[in-house]
């Protein structure tokens, strides 16, 4: 084969710029095709790609990092290594990489103009170069806080791109040659770690932040106050004769009638019971998704059996007289008491997290703002000995707490107007969020691959969201149905019911499905589905439920908290809002998840964006 008369031949030794990055490696030209204008070229691993002229640039502009420069010798890697060679080792710690490697990027062009020649030629953030040179601990800590800003300023510059992922159409092309064809890239696996240099990457990852949440420092002030205030708002204001917003505000009751040593008292029980059931060795021991240290923790996933054990604990106390009304009567009171134990518990993790091992810490809250970081959360799994706290949190005391609330509301109806039996209304809420929640138990391994247990930080805003905010809040609409009772016909029941089992069925699905692949790339049950391969050695799905909308799951969720409502009827916001917040949550953890994926595979989820147009609605969103 003749190469046509074009800037690079074929055996030309160049550097190549990795897709939806700044960072060049050494390359070599294979081929040239005209018709495309692409040039084929191959990394020193092995991986061939395809690449624009543009972004070949010829050796000389290039100054490889002088080795005599001081730098500590576990940071010493050898030059011209693709990070698509990092898809033979282990996904986590090529995340780490990638993630790194992505915000030089963005910190690498920002200068790349003036500073050519200092640009890295491997997977090995500026910030490095200068943390070497300042070889006083003091400066370095100063120097930490200035890098952290300039990479909120650099991944910023990301973000952008990722508003416009059309602009990037056509810059690259991702396929991977020697994976064309059906063959799914091999998810790699944990084993194949170079257990040091992943230590190193994650602990150097743990250095930078991610953008700034939720109003940065600003917004996590008045999260801190708004959030706790609306609850006890919605507390009192639903429980009012006429809770419409236009009798705003609830009247403020004395401050001691938000205390009650006693409530305390079970709120404490209670999670001391989940935590008992939650250690007891029955169920399966599952692995969470690989960490930046390369390490997969375990996780005791028996919420079955602690959703069942409680329940027929509940049903025995009952029996024996307990009047489970006090939590309707209570209400406030047990509220305050959760809140407590979730400040409480959220001092404690920020504590801690300052001594965790930098490998330890969630990429976001980090910021060096205390308040922030408190709000946000800094360690990524919290764990004394074997108990992991956050799973224990998400999962436990405030979820199976929900199902017992509404059981509690349900006796409280039947109390308040002498009946038999709850509303029809009553029992589909009882039903329908029963079903959630169980079902989250069952399938409680999937949670291992929701955002929270992968990516944030365990602060003020799950603490309180898992203790709170779930139980106190997620409960609106039983607790609404108490005094206000609204009769269903039997065709608006069964139209309701319909609605909430085709959000259950999206919903589960699609959660199904991802979970599955996230755990098995190479399950048969997914060989029908087409996927993408990213520079991380994960692949993203984009065909089955995950080719219909971005976010299939957050659509099944809506549908079903559209069915949570409906059974209130139209008289008042109030048992809306559940599916208003709900919306807000899912927009904005939709743009947190688009941000950080865009940072994680770069490119690949560009293309997975222009074939996947739309984000939680088909046509619509
Ligand atoms: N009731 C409630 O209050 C709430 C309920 N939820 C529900 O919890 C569930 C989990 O939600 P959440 O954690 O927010 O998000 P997801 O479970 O959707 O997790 C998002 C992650 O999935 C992976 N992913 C995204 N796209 C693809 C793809 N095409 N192929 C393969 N993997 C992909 C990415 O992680 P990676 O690539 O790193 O694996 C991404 O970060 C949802 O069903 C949601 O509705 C969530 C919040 C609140
Ligand atoms: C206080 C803030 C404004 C918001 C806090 C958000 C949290 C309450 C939610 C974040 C993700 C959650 C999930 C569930 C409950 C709510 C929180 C903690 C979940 C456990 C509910 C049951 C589902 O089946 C699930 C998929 C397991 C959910 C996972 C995410």
């Amino acid at each position: 084969m003749t190469m046509p008369p074009v800037k690079y031949q074929r055996g030309d030794m160049v550097m190549g710029r990795w897709p939806g990055s700044s960072l060049y490696y050494e390359v070599k030209v294979l081929a040239f095709d005209s018709k495309s204008q692409l040039y084929t070229v191959i990394y020193k691993d092995g991986t061939e790609l395809e690449l624009k002229e543009q972004d070949i640039k010829s050796t000389a502009g290039f100054q490889p990092r002088s080795r005599s420069r001081s730098r500590s010798p576990g940071r010493r890697r050898s030059r011209s290594r693709s990070p698509a060679r990092t898809t033979r080792r282990s996904s986590s710690r090529t995340a780490a990489a990638v993630a790194a490697a992505a915000i030089t990027d963005s910190a690498v062009s920002s200068r790349r103009d003036t500073r050519l020649k200092d640009v890295e030629v491997m997977l090995s953030p500026v910030q490095q170069t200068k943390e070497a040179e300042n070889n006083s601990n003091n400066r370095h800590e100063k120097k930490e806080e200035k890098q952290k800003e300039e990479n909120n300023t650099a991944n910023k510059v990301n973000e952008t791109t990722e508003a416009e992922p059309e602009k990037n159409q056509g810059r690259y092309n991702l396929r991977r040659r020697k994976d064309d064809g059906d063959a799914k890239p091999a998810e790699t696996r944990p084993e194949q770690l170079e257990e040091k240099e992943a230590k190193r990457v994650g602990a150097l990852a743990s250095t930078l932040s991610t953008p700034l949440d939720f109003g940065g420092k600003i917004g996590a002030y008045f999260w801190l106050l708004f959030l706790p205030a609306w609850v006890f708002f919605l507390v009192l204001q639903v429980n009012r004769e006429d809770p419409s917003l236009t009798n705003f505000p609830p009247p403020l009751p004395p401050l001691e009638a938000f205390w009650d040593a006693q409530a305390l008292g079970f709120v404490i029980l209670w999670i001391l019971f989940q935590a008992l059931l939650y250690v007891t060795p029955v169920g399966k021991l599952s692995e969470g998704m690989p960490l930046r240290s390369g390490e997969r923790l375990k996780y005791r996933t028996n919420g079955f059996f602690a959703i069942v054990v409680s329940a027929i604990t509940v049903a025995a106390a009952v029996h024996q007289g307990v009047d489970l009304t006090y939590i309707h009567s209570h209400f406030l009171q047990l509220a305050t008491a959760s809140l407590l134990i979730s400040i409480l518990l959220s001092v404690y993790l920020y504590i801690r997290s300052r001594y965790a091992a930098p490998e330890q810490l969630a990429l976001g809250g980090n910021s060096g703002n205390v308040v922030y970081d408190f709000f946000k959360g800094h360690e990524l799994n919290p764990r004394i000995k074997n108990f992991d706290l956050k799973f224990f949190c998400e999962m436990r005391p405030g979820l199976i707490g929900w199902c017992l609330i509404n059981f509690a509301m349900a006796l409280a109806e039947m109390k308040q107007h002498g009946l038999d039996a709850p509303s029809n209304s009553m029992i589909l809420v009882n039903l329908f969020q029963l079903l959630y929640v169980v079902d989250g138990l069952w399938n409680e391994e999937a949670i291992l691959t929701t955002m929270d247990l992968m990516h944030d930080g365990f602060g003020f805003m799950l603490a309180f969201g898992d203790l709170v905010w779930v139980p106190f809040t997620y409960t609106m609409q039983a607790y609404y149905l108490v005094s206000h009772p609204n009769p269903l016909s039997l065709p608006a029941l069964a139209a309701i019911v319909i609605l909430k089992l085709v959000g259950f069925y999206i919903f589960r699905k699609s959660n199904s499905e991802k979970n599955a692949f996230r755990r098995n790339p190479a399950d048969p049950r997914l060989s029908h589905l087409k996927t993408i391969p990213t520079a991380t050695g994960k692949s993203l799905l984009v065909s089955g439920w995950w080719g219909v909308v971005r976010h299939p799951n957050y659509l099944g969720d809506l549908l079903m908290a559209l069915a949570w409502s409906l059974p209130c009827g139209f008289s008042h916001l109030l048992p809306w809002y559940y599916m208003i917040y709900f919306i807000i949550l899912l927009v904005h953890r939709d743009s947190r998840d688009m941000s950080d994926c865009r940072r994680k595979y770069g490119s690949a989820w560009d293309e997975y964006c222009r074939t996947v147009r739309y984000r939680i609605i088909p046509r619509v969103y």
